[in-house]
This record gives structure tokens, sequence and C-alpha cells, in this order.
């Protein structure tokens, strides 16, 4: 017995190694089915990360990197800054949105490095709104120009949100972070005579670009209150004088004018169907400090200084051509007065609830001054005499002359423009000279005298 117990006993350990074997090739098995179905799943949560990204993705638009930041702050992210600027880019947006004084509005400028805008930013920043600029700084004219009002805005604690008016998912984003009291709409693409060379800009900006802005702010809840820069130009050929906001506006003269005279048309259903409140204004060649290099009293300082001639337009009759010349502290103002005065949109979240204020007005100086004129006060300031080169106006959308009557501006927000064109320009140039390093070339001493003549 004992051996064939001893016998039984290593039959028995044989048998517990064989099966202590089988166990282990049983569950090598299991380690490598169970990482299979680990492999897997990761797999499967990969392809939904992979899918939900492609649904925040949209080919069509210019900003890609944004939309970037709309997938960042779904919440599948605990922290959107995981992945770069996400977090502190909703901090700079906020932060700069927020009043800083009791019942201030919250605006959101667009065209903020632009000329307008950057003036109109500024002024309301500095009387405690709170202020989001926005611009594609695009190169119609010198973007390095744009950018250094960028840096002023910066100083006064206005961000710009770089982006394109007709980038919806942004738009949106920025009203999901902001409820904005208001809209200060610049942006747009300016210059009467540039439609002629490139007019698919002209109805990207001032038509799909505009549309695209009011569809945000129509769904918006709160919905906002809408001041935009409409343009003198869209009196056209009228020939009532001085214009008023009652004349005739059906025959632009030019693209640029035919666009926002369908900007006015396009206000007009919005208010209609949505309820949003909006208001126009047209402004009449606005110049000043900062201003756009592509306008005539900008290039003309530039082309004087540098001894070239300038092309002064006469009419078809051989008439002086004229200006309502405006400075921007006037625009700002009336800008300024437009906001204050406008009344809350009816709607809210694209549903009209009531009538909303829907408003025209004309931002002007009251006094047209020749081209001539113009001239020759900057030949004082800049104590040079200009290579004048008269010629008949070309057939580019230009009018013969524009004069504001600002009276329904005046009634409705005290607007009443202060600045004749010989101390604006004398502003202008002092800032010109400065800007681009070229003082030593003005004649201050004799500039008064000069610009009375
Ligand atoms: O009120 C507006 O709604 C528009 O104002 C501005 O247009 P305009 O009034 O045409 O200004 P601007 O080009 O400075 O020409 C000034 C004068 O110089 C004459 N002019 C021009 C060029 C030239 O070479 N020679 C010349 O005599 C020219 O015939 C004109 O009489 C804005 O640019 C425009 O964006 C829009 O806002």
């Amino acid at each position: 017995m004992p051996l064939s117990a001893t016998a039984d006993t290593s039959k028995t350990v044989k048998l517990e190694r064989y099966n202590s074997y089988l166990r282990k090739i049983h569950s090598t098995k299991v380690l490598k089915a169970s990482s299979k179905v680990l492999f897997r799943a990761t797999l499967l949560i990969a392809l939904v990360l992979v899918l939900l990204f492609a649904v925040n993705y949209h080919p069509h638009s210019d900003s890609h990197h944004l939309h970037r930041r709309s997938f960042l702050s779904t919440g599948l992210f605990s922290s959107s800054s995981s992945l770069g600027e996400g977090a502190a880019w909703e901090k700079r947006v906020r932060q700069s949105s927020t009043a800083k004084r009791q019942h201030g509005l919250s605006v959101l400028v667009t065209g903020a490095a632009g000329f307008v805008g950057s003036h109109c930013s500024i002024a309301l920043r500095k009387r405690g709104d709170g202020v989001l600029g926005f611009d594609n700084f695009n190169d119609y004219y010198d973007p390095s120009l744009k950018r250094a009002r960028q840096h002023l805005l910066e100083k006064n604690q206005v961000f710009i949100v770089e982006g394109d008016l007709n980038d919806g998912p942004l738009l949106r984003k920025l009203f999901d972070i902001v409820p904005f009291t208001h809209v200060l709409h610049l942006a747009a693409q300016a210059g009467v005579r540039y439609a002629m060379k490139n007019p698919q800009s002209y109805i990207s900006s001032n038509i799909a670009g505009l549309v695209n802005l009011l569809e945000v702010a129509k769904a918006a809840n709160p919905q906002p209150a809408i001041v935009w820069a409409s343009s003198s130009s869209v009196y056209g050929l009228n020939t009532e004088n001085p214009f008023s906001e009652e004349h005739r506006t059906d025959q632009p003269a030019s693209l640029y004018a035919a666009t926002k005279k369908a900007g006015e048309e396009i206000a007009h259903t919005y208010n209609h169907i949505y309820g949003l409140s909006l208001t126009g204004l047209r402004f009449f060649t606005v110049y000043g400090p900062w201003g756009r290099p592509d306008m005539a009293y900008f290039f003309f300082t530039k082309d004087i200084l540098h001894g070239k001639s300038i092309d002064i337009y006469r009419t078809q009759d051989n008439q002086e051509v004229a200006r309502d010349f405006t400075y921007i502290d006037d625009i700002v103002k009336g800008c300024v007065g437009a906001l204050d005065t406008a009344e809350k949109s009816t709607g809210s979240g694209g549903k009209k609830r009531g009538p909303a204020q829907l408003r025209v007005y004309n931002l002007g100086n009251t006094s047209p001054v020749p081209v001539g004129r113009l001239v020759s006060i900057l030949e004082g300031l800049l104590g040079t005499k200009a290579k004048k080169h008269l010629i008949k106006m070309p057939r580019n959308g230009d009018v013969p002359y524009t004069h504001a009557n600002v009276s329904l501006a005046y009634r409705d927000f005290g607007y009443k423009p202060t600045t004749d064109l010989a101390a604006g320009l004398r502003k202008f140039v002092k800032w010109y000279v400065s800007y681009y390093g070229i003082q030593p070339r003005v004649k201050k001493e004799n500039s008064h005298a000069d610009e009375s003549a």
C-alpha cells in the first residue's frame, strides 16, 4: 500500500502539475482576450472622439483654429487650456466686455482695428463701458497701421478678437460668452473707387458679413441693439441739397454705395421680422489722426511730402468737387449718442415680441469744402507746395459733392459737429508726422497763417 500509495502520490503530483499547466495556458488566454477587449474599447473611444471633432470642424471657414476653441469649450475636456489658449482667451473676452461703471454698456465693436472703430472703442472704454473688439486685419491698406491701433487699444484694456464677419461659429461663441447689450458694427469694405477693382470684397463684407452678424444677433438672448456704419454715398445722384434722410437714396453711383444702401434695406428686414433695434449712421468723409491711408487727405499728405504730384478732380462741367469732411471726434460723439439712445431689441432667441426701433441718421459736418481748398490747407500745414494735377473726375463712382443736414441727429442725441477742416487737418498732420517720424519737415511757426489763407 505504501508503495502504491507512493505511486499514487507521484501520479497525483503529476496530475496537479498538468492541471496547473492547463490553468496557466487558460489564464494567459484570458489575459490575451481581455487585453484585446481593452484595445478595442480604446479604439472605439478614439473613434468617437475623432467623429465628435469632425462634427465641430467647418472646412468652409477661414479660421479653423478658432473652431478648435469651440470644440474645447464643449466640456469634453476638463480644462480647455490643456490644448492652448482657450481658457485664457475666454477670460480676456470676458474682461474686455465687462463694464467698469454701473449700468455701463457691453459693446461688441466690429472693425475695432479700423479708423472709426479704434476711436470709438477707446472713447467707450474711457467712460467705463465694456468693449470687445473684432477685426480680420485684412490688407486692404497697410495692416501695420491696424496693428498699431490694436496696440493702442490694448493699452486701453480693449481686447480685439481676430476673426471674420462671415465666421458664424466664432460670432456665436462670442455671444455665448458675453450677453452684449450693443453692437457697434463698423467692419466693412470701405472706399468708393476700389469697388471697381475688387467688387466681390464689398459683397463679402458689406452684404454677406452684415447678414451673418444680424443672423447671430437675432438668435442671441438677449438680442443686442445694433448701431452700424452706413455712408453718405447712399445719396448717390441725389441733387437736393443739403442731403436729408428723407431724400432719395435709390440712385447709388458706386457699388460701395449700393452695398451700403442694401445694408439699410437688410436692416429694415431684420428689424421687421426679428425685432432687432437697428440704427444706421451715414458718415460723411471722416478724417483725422489714425485715419485711413486710402483716403485723399491721407495720401495727398504723403505725396506732397514726397514731392509727388496729386490728382485733384473736377466735375465734368469743370466745377470744383467738394466734400462735407467730418472730423473723427465729432463722429465718435455721434456714435456714442446713437448707442446711448438706442432702445432695446424686442425679440429673443430669434423670435420677435414687438415692434423695435429702426433709425437712420446723417453724421456730417454741414459745411462742404472743395478738394482744392483741402489741398491748400495741407500745403500750409506741411510747409510744402503740392504738385497739383487738375483732371476731370474719372467715372469711378465718385459724386461731385456731399453736404449733410444733421438736424435729425441733433434732435435725437444732440449731435453737433464742432471741428472745422483747418483745425481737424492740423490735428491730423500733427499725428501723421509724429507717427511716421517726419517731424522736422513741418513748418510749425507759419502753419496757422497758411491755414487761414
Ligand atoms: O462719405 C462716405 O461715405 C465715404 O467717404 C469717403 O469717400 P470719399 O468722400 O470719396 O473720400 P476720399 O476718397 O478721401 O475722396 C475725397 C475727395 O477727394 C477727391 N479725390 C480723390 C482722389 C484723388 O486722387 N483726387 C481727388 O480729387 C474725391 O473725388 C473726393 O471728392 C470714404 O473713403 C468712403 O469709404 C465713404 O465712407
